[in-house]
């Protein structure tokens, strides 16, 4: 079996230690070479990516620059808008024929997943990687933990002898970094909570403020 592809999917705007953690647990946990981190065109459920598609490539190859195993995966920017997983996930597939590919998302973007297009067509592309991640707002439907149950794998040398069709949640730890905390606390003063400026990485930090992204992150 060929070398397995991994993809963690997301807005990045800006991409935080939550990520980078998560990934890096999941490589290590999986056992796979290296896990590229995907900033999509337009997420699906929202208005805007929020800043530019620039920048927040910039941001992403920067943590990749500085977390090898990680790189940059750009293939949804050449993609129509919205980014639809299923259809980034047809195109990495048309490019891997013969490789596992590893589809990685946080437990929230999980408990939301019957509202992504064509969801149940992911697992006939893709295994399905879920991070831990506290999510107080939703709790997921009867038909959804059925779903779950009837595809969760236990076992993660099936992730690598297969190619798809196994959901597998990875017993990362939890990291409370959001993206959207990170925006709010900025927006606010224009100095961050300790807690809230230590989920970015120093790089990331002199980036947003160099660019002005936000608004100054101390
Ligand atoms: N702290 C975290 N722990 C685990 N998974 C995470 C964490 N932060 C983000 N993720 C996951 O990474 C993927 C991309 O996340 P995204 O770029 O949307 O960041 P975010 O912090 O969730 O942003 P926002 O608050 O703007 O929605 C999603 O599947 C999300 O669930
Ligand atoms: O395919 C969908 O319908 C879909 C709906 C919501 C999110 N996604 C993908 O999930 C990833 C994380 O999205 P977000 O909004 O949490 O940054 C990103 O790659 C999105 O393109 C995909």
């Amino acid at each position: 079996m060929s070398t397995s592809i991994a993809v963690l999917g997301g807005t990045f705007n800006p991409p935080h230690l939550g990520h980078i953690q998560g990934a890096l647990q999941v490589i290590e946990h999986l056992g796979i070479p290296q896990l590229g981190l995907m900033p999509c065109k337009l997420p699906p459920h929202k208005t805007t990516a929020g800043v530019s598609e620039h920048h927040r490539v910039a941001m992403v190859s920067l943590l990749c620059d500085s977390n090898p195993g990680l790189y940059p995966e750009l293939i949804e920017l050449d993609l129509p808008a919205p980014s639809y997983s299923v259809k980034t996930l047809r195109a990495l597939r048309r490019q891997h024929p013969g490789s596992p590919l590893l589809f990685v998302m946080g437990e929230d973007s999980l408990n939301t997943l019957e509202s992504w297009y064509q969801w149940r067509t992911l697992l006939s592309l893709c295994h399905v990687i879920v991070m831990r991640r506290q999510d107080l707002n939703v709790s997921r439907s009867a038909e959804l933990n059925l779903w779950i149950e009837e595809h969760r794998c236990h076992d993660p040398a099936m992730l690598s002898t297969t190619r798809w069709g196994q959901l597998y949640i990875a017993q990362t730890e939890l990291h409370q970094a959001s993206s959207t905390a990170i925006r709010n606390e900025a927006a606010k003063s224009g100095a961050m909570m300790p807690e809230v400026a230590q989920w970015l990485p120093d790089e990331i930090i002199s980036y947003i403020n160099q660019h002005k992204l936000y608004a100054n992150v101390k």
